[in-house]
């Protein structure tokens, strides 16, 4: 067993649905391996009984308190009635503890009951009574599980070490207790220190990001607005910054390229800070901060109490909490847990093709967020701008990169939160830490770099307890990549297939009704007259019409490739029967075809794709909608046979189908599918599906670091002409990455993924820098250069960091602390 570090209690207890060995520790030191078999495992369902946490699903709570080895705090649950004995009672058996305080389903049960779900309620925690005001105005009346986990130990002074999920509240993790120590000194002090002109600040809060730190300021100063809290982050005026220090201030909140620039020149005085907070942790060291932070931490009085939020532990971080923290705490909600995405996320898997991705975008847009907030995800800032560009079209769209003014940066984030527009097409720079509410979307357009930032993404959807979608698209070439995403993350994909028509149809209608439900009533009296008129003269074909045209579809919608999905074309297949072919069946083969049959037909051919089944002579190939008609009705060549394809389905299902086409009758197809799926009822027994196709790009199988070679044949054509132009790409596009091209202080917290720019080395993707922290290579930016691009292809070896121990070249699962 693997005792905890002797300078680090790794916290006890909770025997959460414990099915497998939960290491254990007491404050002592000391590890134990409690083994309780998972059908003795206990529910805490006490926690999501309750009806008086409107904003937490179901879901949601068990997530982090009820999942198999969830490492909760045996402190955390100090108070609890009900809570049973602590198995690390001295004296106290192991199995014994097991098999006593979990012997029957009945006891269970009873237990379950028992516990009180007040003891969540903001109201009965001993808050001051302005804060649990604020509080449930905000509509925050139960803790989450992390806060509750943090709240004790933070208020009996602590030190500690955090890691929950994505979304599950981190901030008033560590913001109620200081804000009750903050609210509590002044009481006694008669409030005298918060009229106090000049006051130092108290606590200090490490984020990576602008934006990040913004985010923390918003949620502190939201909960309490009472007292002092400032703001300091790069890219804008010194001067109000300056300003509002020297009026007072009792938090500060900043990234830490600005606060020293502030120290420097005797702004910021950080002589009385009692609280010193680093958020996302990982992401300081990711972005180059770490001699900036430790520098920060040398100025701070040794007397304070740390908290780190850290979603891994590079060995950077780890040598902070024994430089600087004292004897901490480790509380971890995610554990070895193998998933690692909170439990509201719903994820999907699309395969496309390059020159398919953006048409099929805004069709998944449609129907998955249903009007809701999209984020949309892409590796590069020239992605980002031309891919927001072209959803603009048809939906309000902005673009959020590093190379954007933080001013307008500031104003594309507000006007997305406020809901002005539905769509955000950002890089990784809004991945991390951003709190937008009610985001429904996330849409990973390019594969993320590693599954932390798979993580980190999809985690911007499905918070606080919420439910979300996250869609990945991939090509088929990445299909492995996937796999091992869904390995690394412990998460599993729905894979579908782009939306249909019907589909795109029915979700524009359904948000235009949605939209119609906000019109206010007194309108509608002006247009009923002409409404009651229209439906006497046409019934309900009026107010269909009236669909149609708000849906933005006044006029039918036009034919659509299923190879390149779009508008405009149709796709046919083209076979050759074996004794027939010339030769090769190429894409020359279908030009000269189609100059022989109907010569329009070759001019105007559009993508072209073999079929990868090498037994069949055969392409499929777009033409315009016009110009296929025609071409069907030409009389063929021999051995030829030319047919429209009207169905895309799923891999699965279609190799499914082909063996009962080829074994049974129409009619027995039928009766072995019958309303099975919505994919094959019995009215698609007739659709001409697509059969598979030869891949259309260079093997890309390596996260999303490689994934811009697909520019290079973007625009369609053959599938020899693709690979020849990518071939010549050497890897990623650098330029046009936010992690490059920033150098210096100003771009510190320039969204984060400048940082110490200059630091980072653009040769990393060659694997040409040799191995300094090799637990950092993973990260983005900052320090990733030596990670080899075949990292996530489990077969060549795991090149990620573990999300238990944050170490390198392992996974979770196989991580040696497990054992
Ligand atoms: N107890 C609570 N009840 C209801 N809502 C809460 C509660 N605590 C936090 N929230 C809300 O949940 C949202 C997510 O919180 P927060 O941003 O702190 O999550 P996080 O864990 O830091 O996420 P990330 O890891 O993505 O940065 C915020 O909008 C916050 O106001």
């Amino acid at each position: 067993m693997a005792a905890a570090a002797a300078s680090t209690s790794t916290i006890s207890v909770s025997a959460l649905y414990l099915s497998s060995s939960l290491t254990c520790s007491s404050p002592s030191g000391a590890g134990r391996i409690l083994k309780i078999p998972a059908s003795r495992g206990l529910a805490f369902s006490w926690l999501s009984a309750t009806s008086r946490a409107p904003r937490a699903s179901p879901l949601f709570v068990p997530a982090s308190v009820a999942s198999p080895n969830s490492v909760l705090s045996e402190e955390a649950f100090k108070g609890f009635r009900g809570l049973p004995k602590s198995p690390l009672e001295e004296g106290e058996e192991e199995e014994e503890y097991a098999s006593d305080s979990y012997n029957s389903e009945e006891e269970e049960e009873g237990f379950a009951a028992e516990v009180d779900q007040d003891e969540l309620a903001v109201s009965k925690l001993g808050l001051p009574q302005q804060l649990v005001s604020i509080l449930e105005k905000r509509g925050i009346t139960n803790l989450f599980p992390i806060q509750r986990a943090v709240l004790i130990p933070v208020l009996e002074g602590r030190d500690l070490i955090a890691r929950a999920k994505t979304g599950t509240g981190k901030t008033l993790a560590f913001g109620i207790p200081i804000i009750k120590r903050l609210t509590e000194d002044d009481e006694a002090e008669g409030r005298k220190r918060s009229r106090l002109l000049g006051r130092l600040p108290r606590v200090l809060v490490l984020a990576p990001t602008r934006e990040l730190a913004k985010q923390v300021e918003k949620e502190i100063k939201e909960s309490a607005p009472y007292l002092s809290t400032v703001c300091v982050y790069g890219g804008v005026a010194y001067n109000i910054q300056k300003n509002s220090l020297s009026r007072g201030v009792d938090v500060v909140v900043g990234t830490p390229g600005r606060i020293i620039d502030l120290i420097n020149d005797d702004s910021l005085r950080l002589g009385e800070v009692q609280y010193l907070v680093l958020d996302e942790a990982d992401q300081m060291l990711a972005v180059g901060f770490e001699e900036d932070v430790e520098v920060i931490l040398q100025k701070l009085p040794p007397q304070r109490q740390n908290m780190l939020f850290s979603a891994t532990m590079p060995g950077w971080v780890k040598k902070l909490s024994r430089r600087y923290l004292n004897n901490p705490l480790t509380i971890d909600l995610v554990g070895d847990q193998d998933e690692k995405l909170a439990e509201g996320i719903k994820l999907y898997a699309i395969s496309t093709t390059a020159t398919s991705k953006r048409t099929i975008l805004s069709d998944l847009i449609t129907v998955y967020a249903k009007g809701g907030k999209t984020i949309v995800f892409t590796q590069t800032k020239r992605d980002a701008d031309e891919v927001s560009m072209a959803l603009s079209n048809s939906i309000a769209s902005e673009a959020l990169h590093g190379d954007i003014s933080q001013h307008q940066r500031e104003r594309t984030l507000g006007g997305f939160r406020q809901g002005k527009f539905t769509v955000l097409v950002a890089t990784d720079v809004a991945a991390r830490g951003l709190d937008i509410p009610n985001v429904d979307l996330i849409i990973h357009y390019e594969l993320p770099n590693d599954p932390e930032t798979f993580v980190h993404r999809s985690g911007r959807t499905g918070r606080a307890g919420k439910e979300g979608n996250a869609i990945l698209m991939f090509t088929s070439s990445q299909r492995r990549t996937v796999k091992s995403l869904e390995r690394d993350v412990g998460c599993r994909f729905e894979f579908v297939s782009p939306p249909s028509m019907q589909e795109v149809l029915e979700s524009s209608a359904e948000q235009v009704v949605a939209t119609l439900r906000g019109v206010h009533a007194d309108s509608i009296q002006y247009f009923l007259p002409t409404a009651q008129r229209l439906t006497d003269e046409q019934g309900t074909h009026a107010l269909a019409a009236a669909l149609a045209h708000l849906s933005g579809f006044s006029q039918p919608p036009s034919s659509r490739s299923l190879i390149s999905h779009e508008q405009g074309w149709v796709t046919l297949q083209l076979t050759r029967e074996p004794g027939y072919s010339r030769g090769y069946f190429s894409a020359r083969s279908v030009t000269g075809f189609l100059s022989d049959v109907y010569p329009d037909a070759a001019d105007e051919v559009g993508k072209i794709c073999m079929i990868a089944d090498e037994k069949v002579q055969g392409a499929v190939f777009d033409l315009p909608e016009e110009i296929a008609k025609e071409l069907l009705t030409k009389q063929l060549p021999p051995g030829n046979s030319l047919v429209k394809i009207t169905k895309v389905v799923l891999l699965g299902w279609l190799s499914m189908w082909s063996f009962f086409r080829a074994v049974l009758p129409l009619d027995g197809l039928a009766t072995v599918f019958g309303d099975v799926e919505e994919e094959l009822k019995p009215e698609s027994l007739y659709d001409i599906l697509l059969p598979i196709l030869q891949d259309d790009g260079p093997a890309t199988d390596f996260y999303g670091r490689f994934s811009n070679r697909e520019r290079s044949y973007r625009g369609g054509g053959s599938r020899e002409r693709s690979q020849r132009v990518s071939r010549s790409w050497g890897g990623r596009n650098y330029d046009s990455d936010d992690s490059y091209g920033r150098g210096g202080r100003i771009s510190d917290d320039s969204y984060g993924w400048g940082g110490r720019a200059s630091r980072t080395d653009s040769s990393w993707s060659r694997n040409t820098k040799p191995r300094r922290d090799s637990e950092d290579d993973w990260l983005i930016g900052g320090r990733r250069s030596s990670r080899t691009p075949s990292f996530g292809n489990r077969e060549r070896g795991f090149a990620g960091a573990c999300f238990n121990c944050g170490r390198s070249g392992h996974r979770a699962s196989e991580c040696p602390n497990n054992k």
